[in-house]
C-alpha cells in the first residue's frame, strides 16, 4: 500500500527535470527492485526525465493501481535469469538499474535469502548487461565498510572487511562490476549511500530506519524509542539528494569517470542530534534508548563519508544538511497526521514477510 502520495523530488527544480541533455538517444530502463523505498522515488523522476514509456518498473511485488497507471510496470524476478532477459530483449531496454536487496537488518536475519538476491540476483544482471551490451547501475552503501574501515572520514579507497552479509555482498557488487568493466569494458556504475530518508514509503529493514521512524513517531506520539543509542553517529542523506545524484552521475560519460564506484554522502548526526533537531519542532517530544542487536552493525559502519572523489570527478554536491533533512520530514509527514492516517510501526517486520513471502 502506498500511504503517502507527495511529489517527492520537490526540491529538483522543473527545469532540472525536463533537461534531457544528459543522455543523447532514446534510452529505455528497466528498474529491478522498484517498488522499495529508493525505486519508487527514481521511477517518477525518470518518467518526468526521460518519458512515461521509456521507464519500466518492476519488482516481485504487487503493484497498487496508482503505479500501474503511471507507466510500464513488469513482474522480474532477478534470480529468474530468463525472465530478465526476455524484458531486456523484448522492451530494447538499454539501462538497468538494479535496487532489488534485502537491506542490512532483514539480510542479517535471512542470510540465505540475502545471498541469493543480493549476490545470485547481481551476477544475473551482470552477466545480461554483458550479453547484450547495457549499462548498469546498482547502489552500494555505508555497510560496504567495517570496523577496520577508517570511520570519521571513511574515504573512497580503504579498506572494506564488512560484517554483515549485506555489506559482504554489497563490496562483491562493488568488485564484480569493477571486474566486468576492466575485463569486458562494461559500463557498471556504483554510488555508496548513507541511510537515506523519504516520507512516501516505507524504509526496507535497514540500521539506519530509525531515522526515517523518528519523524512518524513524533508526530504520531510525541516520543519515539530508538534502537540504537543516543551517540551512535551515522552519515545520511535525503532523497531528494539522492535520486539526483543517480541521475547526475549515469548521465556522465563514461569516459568522464575514473573511477566505477563513489561515496555521496549528504551529512552526518546521532539520534541525538536529530532529536534536538525535531525539539525545534516539536518542543515536547521525547526519545529514549533501547539498543537491540543492529547497534552492532551501526558500530561498524562510517560515521562520516568522504564524498570528495565525487565531488571533485563528476560535481557532486549535496542540498541537505541536517537541519533542511529534518524540516523536510517534518514538513511532508504532519499533513498525513493532522488527517489521522495511520502508519505501521514495526517496518522491519512487514518487510520481513513481504520479502520472505
Ligand atoms: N534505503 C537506504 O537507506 C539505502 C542506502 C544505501 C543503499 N541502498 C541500496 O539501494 C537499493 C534499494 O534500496 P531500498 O531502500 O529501496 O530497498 P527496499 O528494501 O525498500 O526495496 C528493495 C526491493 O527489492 C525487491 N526484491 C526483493 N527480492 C527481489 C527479487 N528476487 N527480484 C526482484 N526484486 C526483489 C523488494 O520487493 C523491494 O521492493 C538496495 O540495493 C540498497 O542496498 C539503500
Ligand atoms: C545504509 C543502508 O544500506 C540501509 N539503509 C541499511 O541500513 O541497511
Amino acid at each position: 500500500m502506498e500511504y503517502f502520495n507527495f511529489a517527492s523530488c520537490h526540491a529538483i527544480s522543473s527545469c532540472w527535470l525536463q533537461n534531457r541533455v544528459g543522455l543523447k538517444y532514446v534510452t529505455s530502463f528497466i528498474l529491478a527492485g522498484s517498488l522499495g523505498q529508493l525505486g519508487s522515488g527514481l521511477a517518477r523522476l525518470f518518467r518526468m526525465r526521460y518519458g512515461k514509456d521509456n521507464v519500466f518498473m518492476s519488482d516481485i511485488r504487487k503493484p497498487t493501481r496508482d503505479i500501474t497507471s503511471k507507466g510500464p510496470y513488469i513482474f522480474a524476478d532477478v534470480l529468474d535469469y530468463k525472465c530478465l532477459q526476455k524484458i531486456i530483449v523484448t522492451h530494447r531496454i538499454d539501462w538497468i538499474v538494479h535496487f532489488s536487496a534485502l537491506l542490512s537488518a532483514v539480510a542479517e536475519a535471512n542470510v540465505a535469502l540475502a545471498m541469493r538476491v543480493n549476490i545470485e540476483g547481481t551476477h544475473n544482471v551482470m552477466e545480461l548487461a554483458n550479453q547484450y551490451g547495457l549499462r548498469v547501475f546498482i547502489p552500494s552503501t555505508i555497510g560496504a565498510f567495517g570496523p577496520e574501515s577508517p570511520r570519521n572520514p571513511t574515504p573512497n579507497i580503504t579498506i572494506q572487511r564488512p560484517k554483515t552479509i549485506y555489506g559482504v555482498s554489497k563490496v562483491h557488487t562493488e568488485l564484480l562490476g569493477e571486474y566486468y568493466n576492466h575485463k569486458y569494458g562494461l559500463d557498471f556504475r556504483c554510488l555508496r549511500f548513507p541511510g537515506v530518508l523519504s516520507s512516501d514509503t516505507h524504509p526496507g529493514g535497514g540500521t539506519t530506519d530509525y531515522a526515517i521512524q523518528i519523524f512518524h513517531d513524533a508526530l504520531k506520539e510525541g516520543r519515539y524509542t530508538c534502537y540504537l543509542g543516543p551517540n551512535t553517529r551515522l552519515p545520511m542523506m535525503h532523497i531528494d539528494d539522492c535520486l539526483r545524484s543517480v541521475v547526475e552521475f549515469m548521465e556522465r560519460e563514461p569516459e568522464s569517470l575514473p573511477v566505477r564506484t563513489y561515496n555521496v554522502a549528504g551529512a552526518s548526526f546521532t539520534p541525538d542530534e536529530l532529536a534536538a533537531e525535531i525539539r525545534k519542532t516539536i518542543p515536547h517530544f521525547e526519545i529514549n534508548y533501547r539498543p537491540d542487536h543492529r547497534q552492532a552493525i551501526a558500530d561498524s559502519w562510517p560515521e562520516v563519508l568522504d564524498d570528495s572523489a565525487a565531488r571533485n570527478d563528476w560535481s557532486w554536491r549535496p542540498e541537505y544538511n541536517t537541519k533542511r533533512m529534518a524540516s523536510s520530514m517534518l514538513n511532508d509527514l504532519r499533513p498525513v497526521y493532522q488527517q489521522s492516517h495511520g502508519i505501521e510501526s514495526d517496518v522491519m517486520t512487514k518487510q520481513q514477510l513481504t520479502v520472505a513471502a
